[in-house]
C-alpha cells in the first residue's frame, strides 16, 4: 500500500477537516433531510469534516479545467465549447460507492447552485445477460469482459461534447439490463460512478480515465466490505419477499443460514476475486482516495501530490 502510493499526500481526518472549514457555511435542515432521504445511516458529522472540504477541492478543480481550456481556445484561436466537468467514483462491490455518488451529487448541486449535477453508474454498460449466457460469462458479471467498455466510452465522448445522450440501464432487482433506455441531459457536472471506471477497454487502447477532471477511489478493507455485502445481500432478499419479479424472489425460501452461504460464495467467488485483481490494482488511477472505517466513517484521505 505505501510505495504504491508513493505520490499522495497521506491526511489523517483531523487535519483534513481543518482544512477549509471556515469558508464553509452549514448546512440549512433541510438540505440535511435530503442527505438522511439518501440513506439515514450517512453521519452529519463526515458531512461536515470530510465531504464539504471535498467538494471545496473539487471547485478548485473545476475552475482549474475551465481556465485551462479557455486558454487552449487562445491558444488554437477556437472559443472553447462549454465542456461538462467529469467526476469518476470507483471502488469495490458494495463498498459504497453509489452512497457516495449521490451524497456528492447533493452536495455539488447545492455548492453549484446554477449547474445541473448529472449521475450515472456504468452498470447499465453491462452486456444483457442473454449475451452473458451466450459467451459462457454469466458467472463473470463485473469483471471486465462483462461490460462494453467501446460504448461507455462513446458515451462519454458524447456527453463531453455537449450532447444529450441515452444509456441502457440496468436493475439489481431484475438482475439484467432493462428494455427501456434512459436519457442523460448534458450536465453542467456529471458523476460517472462503477466499478471499472478507472479501467481500459479490452484493447488497452482507451482508457476512461482521460475523460475524467477529477477521481475518487472509495477504500475499506476486505473484511468490512465483506460483511456490507452481506447485509445488503439480506436487505434485497427482504425487499424481494412481496415481489415475484425480483431476482432474488426464488431464493426467499431458503433458510437464514443457506442464505448466508450462498452470498459468502458470491462474495468470495466473484466479487472478491475481481476486487483483488482488476479493480484495486487501479486504486492509485484516483486523485482522492477516501478510506472508510467499520461504519462508513471516513478515517483516511489520500490526495494524490503528481
Ligand atoms: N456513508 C455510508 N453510511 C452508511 N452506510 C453506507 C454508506 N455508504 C454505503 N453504505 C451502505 O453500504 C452498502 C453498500 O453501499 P452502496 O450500495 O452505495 O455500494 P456500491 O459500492 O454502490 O455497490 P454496487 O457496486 O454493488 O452497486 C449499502 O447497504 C449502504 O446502505
Ligand atoms: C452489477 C455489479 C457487477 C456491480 O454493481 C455487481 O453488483 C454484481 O451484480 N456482481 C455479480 C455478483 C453478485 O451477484 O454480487
Amino acid at each position: 500500500m505505501e510505495t504504491e502510493l508513493i505520490n499522495y499526500e497521506k491526511i489523517t481526518r483531523h487535519i483534513w477537516q481543518n482544512l477549509y472549514k471556515k469558508t464553509i457555511p452549514p448546512l440549512t435542515e433541510t438540505e440535511l433531510d435530503n442527505i438522511k432521504s439518501i440513506n439515514d445511516e450517512i453521519s452529519v458529522q463526515d458531512v461536515n469534516d470530510v465531504y464539504l472540504p471535498l467538494v471545496q477541492l473539487i471547485r478548485i478543480y473545476k475552475k482549474t479545467m475551465s481556465d485551462l481550456s479557455f486558454s487552449k481556445g487562445l491558444f488554437l484561436q477556437k472559443i472553447a465549447e462549454n465542456q461538462p466537468f467529469i467526476i469518476g467514483i470507483s471502488g469495490s462491490v458494495a463498498v459504497g460507492k453509489s452512497t457516495t455518488a449521490r451524497l456528492l451529487q447533493l452536495l455539488l448541486a447545492q455548492s453549484f447552485k446554477t449547474s445541473t449535477v448529472g449521475l450515472v453508474t456504468t452498470d447499465g454498460f453491462l452486456y444483457p445477460n442473454q449475451i452473458l449466457t451466450e459467451q459462457n460469462i454469466l458467472h463473470r458479471k463485473g469483471f471486465p469482459e462483462s461490460y462494453d467498455m467501446e460504448s461507455l466510452i462513446r458515451f462519454l465522448s458524447e456527453i463531453k461534447s455537449g450532447k444529450d445522450v441515452e444509456i441502457p440501464v440496468y436493475s439489481h432487482e431484475i438482475y439484467d439490463i432493462l428494455p427501456e433506455k434512459t436519457l442523460v441531459k448534458s450536465p453542467d457536472i456529471l458523476i460517472v460512478e462503477g466499478i471499472n471506471v478507472f479501467q481500459s477497454t479490452l484493447n488497452k487502447r482507451l482508457y476512461i480515465n482521460d475523460f475524467f477532471d477529477f477521481s475518487i477511489y472509495v477504500d475499506a478493507t476486505e473484511t468490512n466490505i465483506e460483511r456490507w455485502y452481506l447485509e445488503r445481500f439480506k436487505t434485497l432478499l427482504e425487499l424481494a419477499k412481496k415481489d415475484s419479479n425480483n431476482y432474488y424472489h426464488q431464493f426467499t425460501t431458503l433458510s437464514a443460514d443457506e442464505v448466508l452461504k450462498m452470498a459468502r460464495d458470491t462474495w468470495k467467488k466473484v466479487n472478491l476475486v475481481n476486487l483483488r485483481e482488476f479493480i484495486e490494482p487501479t486504486r492509485s488511477r484516483a486523485e482522492v482516495i477516501l478510506h472508510k472505517d467499520k461504519r462508513h466513517k471516513v478515517d483516511k484521505i489520500y490526495l494524490k501530490k503528481y
